[in-house]
């Protein structure tokens, strides 16, 4: 086991943070391997206060949602690019049913033609084990299971009950596990439901205690249809903090009203270091009408730079990818600060 003198040298600058977190992943999966290296690696995560994790889900739900048919091509060129940007984690596809999210039907092309750039982790999404089995095949070594706090939002979404989806993700961190394999855990509708309307934050607890339990290592906490304020977010956080600690937590907000980055600021009043966001604000979830995309990657960098927080993202290169994207999609760049600061960089 590496000395912590080491650890906390490797994590010093904030690039090699994301080195180490992601030489470590595996062994965190595992909530008994390893204790005293899993909790020296969080000791020095939380020693570097002012970096913040961006994990970039553009490619994965920014283009599940849209109704053109994007090219592998460009998916392949959009995370490369991505990556070059200096983000640590490009969510690259998911391991759906095409039936049901025909945009990523093309996954293992996906994954089996990317770049992968060293320090650079690329998460797909597995709702249940036929698509863990193919993610395996496909390369993933690390996978997402998404569940929610609401019964609604779990049906509509992966059809079954919150308890049942619970015990299809337990297959896949037992497959997980056996394979070595980081999980994250996603709870939807922390702040709101499409179909349900208010979601108490018990219910967001629960659930995300349950995934913590199961071996995810961070557990993503998603306003997915951009409903929550600073305040119903500060509430959530304080009931979900009682159980889970600020540093394998993440944020992911939706910007359907505007507030993303409000409460994404609520969220680090809580110590809350990773944060969930979309480059050019693509996307939606394809079983949440009317919510619009992540907030964009380029606003979260430039108003975390503005708070003096450090990414590791290079704004400049990432405007240009938005951009890309933007402009092959040939729809409005989300993003309000890239045109305006563009010129200015
Ligand atoms: C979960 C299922 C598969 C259940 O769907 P189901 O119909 O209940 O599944 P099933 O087990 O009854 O199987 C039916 C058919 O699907 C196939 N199948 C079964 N599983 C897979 C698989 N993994 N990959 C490929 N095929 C699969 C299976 O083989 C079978 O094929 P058939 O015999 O009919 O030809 C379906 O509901 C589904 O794919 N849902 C995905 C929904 C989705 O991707 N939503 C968007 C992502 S979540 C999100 O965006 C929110 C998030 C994470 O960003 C956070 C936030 O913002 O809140």
């Amino acid at each position: 086991m590496l000395p912590v003198q080491t650890l906390r040298r490797q994590l010093i600058p904030h690039r090699s943070v994301t080195l180490t977190a992601t030489s470590l992943l595996r062994r965190l999966t595992y909530p008994n391997h390893n204790v005293v290296l899993r909790d020296a690696y969080l000791r020095m995560t939380h020693t570097a206060p002012s970096f913040v994790k961006i994990v970039e889900v553009g490619p994965r739900d920014g283009l599940q949602n849209e109704k053109k048919v994007v090219e592998t091509a460009v998916k392949v060129e959009l995370i490369n690019r991505l990556a070059e940007t200096g983000l640590s984690v490009v969510e690259a596809t998911s391991f759906v049913s095409p039936k049901w999210v025909p945009q990523m039907a093309d996954n293992s092309q996906v994954m089996a033609q990317i770049k992968r750039l060293p320090g650079v982790t690329y998460p797909v999404l597995t709702p249940n084990l036929k698509g863990f089995e193919s993610a395996l095949a496909a390369g993933a070594t690390e996978v997402a299971i998404f569940g929610a706090a609401s019964e609604a939002f779990s049906r509509r979404n992966i059809n079954c009950s919150i308890d049942e989806s619970l015990e299809r993700f337990r297959s896949v961190m037992e497959a997980a596990q056996a394979h070595d394999i980081a999980v994250r855990g996603y709870v939807s509708c922390v702040l709101g439901c499409p179909y349900e309307g208010d979601v108490r934050p018990e219910a967001v607890a629960r659930v995300a205690k349950r995934l913590l339990d199961m071996g995810c290592y961070e557990i993503s906490l998603g306003d997915t249809i951009g409903v929550g304020t600073p305040e119903s977010m500060a509430a959530m956080l304080e009931e979900v903090l009682k159980y889970i600690p600020a540093r394998q937590l993440a944020v992911h907000c939706h910007d359907t009203y505007g507030r993303a980055l409000v409460n994404i600021e609520a969220a680090l009043k809580y110590d809350i270091r990773v944060v969930d966001s979309s480059v050019a604000g693509l996307g939606g979830c394809p079983y949440a009408e009317g919510a619009t995309g992540n907030v964009a990657t380029e606003d979260v960098v430039h108003r975390l730079n503005a708070l003096g927080y450090s990414t590791g993202v290079n704004l400049e290169q990432l405007i240009g990818v938005g951009e890309y994207i933007s402009q092959y999609l040939a729809r409005p760049n989300a993003s309000h600060v890239s045109p305006s600061v563009n010129s200015k960089l």
